[in-house]
């Protein structure tokens, strides 16, 4: 049952302001570290010998662990039972030690025969041994990374709730998007002028730890607010005892259902897509490598400003549902230009700034959404599960985009560039299907009265 408390310290604004800052400093060190690789490329191709399924591989590895060893269904159980507290800081110790290995793929030391090196050099020869340790250092970081994820958006529902909900959810979405922006503009500049690759990845450890140190101040909010609503004798419990069978019930949810469908397909057009959009930048429209992340940097500075102030707008006005639909249909349109139209630069912007207001428009609307159709007690594995549903797509998508482009470019003349026509069609039918899914999702909401097209606070 949800409870509404009174005179908490979750209703004092500077608290609840205050811990959206340490979660979502989090998350931006968090997605700093889920780009950092995608400038580089074209070096790993150059210097490591990776070819683009290698690379789509890698970042489709991702998800691997997630998918495969239910780690998310795992990781949203833990959350619901264990709580914020421990399973926030358990991951966020994952992420660092996933994204510790991914660095140390890229170093001398791993690739003049250091640790490990020998066993991964053993089997699969045709896939370097960089590749393979990036791999499972990069399986364990994205573990760590959506469960953390999972966990905040706990978190924002815990102190926002019946509040600033989407507008909460929104700014932590930009901060992240901040860590986005600063991957792509800065990553191909911090390897310097001799381009060792493994310089950015250090920093981006180093923040990670810093992450982790805001998660301890926030943690010890959530203690303070924990007692207050145990002393409170007034206040029911807001947990109600979590069963697996939960879990099941979810997908007799319709509404979940279609949440979790369009979670995918749209996603799946977008996260895929920034892996390998700087090279897109730099094989299509001829940008160099450097000036390619901030082209792509462009998505994640249109989306830091507007998904809040979409969220706010949704507070108050509400219209989740419609907006969900024009943002699948502005991912098919920017899609439509990067894929068939005509190498102008001028258009890769536009493409660019269209996938930005996409970009916006559907995570502000689709995330506050979900604790609307499910019950507070079971938001943990909700979201865990449509995460989990989501990294199928994270997993398949850049694996296909890097076999296609391999695939749709055999012969290529030496010095011509890549043609991604084939690959971005993939994409445009994603987008497709993610306005299908958003159609149904507004018509299931008419007729169950999930409410989503209603404003989200509560006078
Ligand atoms: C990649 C990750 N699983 C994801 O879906 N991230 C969302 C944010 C979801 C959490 C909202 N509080 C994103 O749009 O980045």
């Amino acid at each position: 049952m949800t409870a509404q408390l009174k005179e908490s310290i979750r209703d004092s604004k500077s608290a609840r302001w205050f811990v959206l800052i340490t979660v979502s400093f989090l998350m931006l060190t968090g997605y700093f570290f889920t780009d950092i690789m995608s400038p580089l490329q074209g070096m790993l191709r150059d210097q490591m010998g990776w070819s683009n399924s290698s690379y789509g591989t890698f970042a489709g590895s991702y998800s691997v662990l997630n998918v495969f060893c239910l780690m998310l269904i795992f990781g949203g159980i833990i959350l619901d039972k264990a709580g914020i507290r421990f399973t926030g800081t358990f991951f966020v110790g994952v992420m660092i030690f996933g994204a510790f290995l991914n660095y140390y793929a890229m170093t001398d030391t791993f690739n003049n025969g250091g640790l490990g090196y020998e066993f991964l050099n053993s089997f699969l020869t045709d896939y370097k041994p960089s590749l393979k340790m990036a791999m499972i250092g990069y399986a364990l970081f994205g573990v760590g990374v959506e469960i953390a994820g999972i966990t905040v958006s706990r978190i924002i529902v815990k102190w926002f709730k019946g509040k600033e909900m989407a507008l909460a959810m929104g700014l932590e979405m930009a901060c992240a998007r901040g860590g986005m922006l600063i991957a792509f503009t800065a990553s191909p500049f911090m390897t310097g002028a001799d381009k060792v690759i493994s310089r950015p990845l250090a920093f981006g450890v180093i923040l990670l730890i810093i992450g982790l140190l805001a998660f301890f101040v926030h943690n010890m909010m959530d203690k303070k607010l924990d007692a207050e609503v145990a002393a409170d004798e007034t206040v029911e419990s807001s947990e109600d005892e979590f069963k697996i069978s939960d879990v099941f019930l979810l997908f007799k949810n319709p509404g979940f259902l279609l949440i979790a469908f369009l979670c995918v397909l749209f996603y799946s057009a977008i996260f895929p897509f920034t892996k390998f959009a700087p090279d897109l930048m730099v094989q299509k429209y001829g940008f160099a490598e450097e000036f390619s992340g901030w082209i792509v940097g462009l998505l994640p500075i249109g989306t830091m400003v507007l998904t809040p102030v979409f969220g706010a707008f949704m507070d108050k006005k509400g219209k989740s549902a419609s907006i969900m639909m024009l943002g699948s249909l502005l991912l098919i349109f920017s899609h439509v230009i990067f894929a068939y139209l005509p190498s102008n630069t001028a258009f890769a912007f536009v493409a660019m700034v269209v996938l930005g207001f996409a970009f916006s428009f559907v995570p502000a609307a689709m995330w506050p959404s979900v604790p609307k159709i499910i019950p507070e007690s079971r938001l943990g594995s909700a979201y865990a599960m449509i995460f989990m549903i989501q990294n199928v797509g994270l997993m398949l998508f850049p694996m296909l985009l890097g076999y296609v482009l391999d695939q749709s470019n055999q012969g290529l003349a030496e010095g011509a560039s890549l043609d991604y026509t084939s690959s971005m069609t993939l994409m445009v039918g994603c987008g497709i299907a993610a306005l299908v899914v958003a159609f149904f999702l507004r018509v299931v909401d008419k007729k169950k009265g999930y409410g989503l097209d209603l404003p989200n606070i509560q006078k």
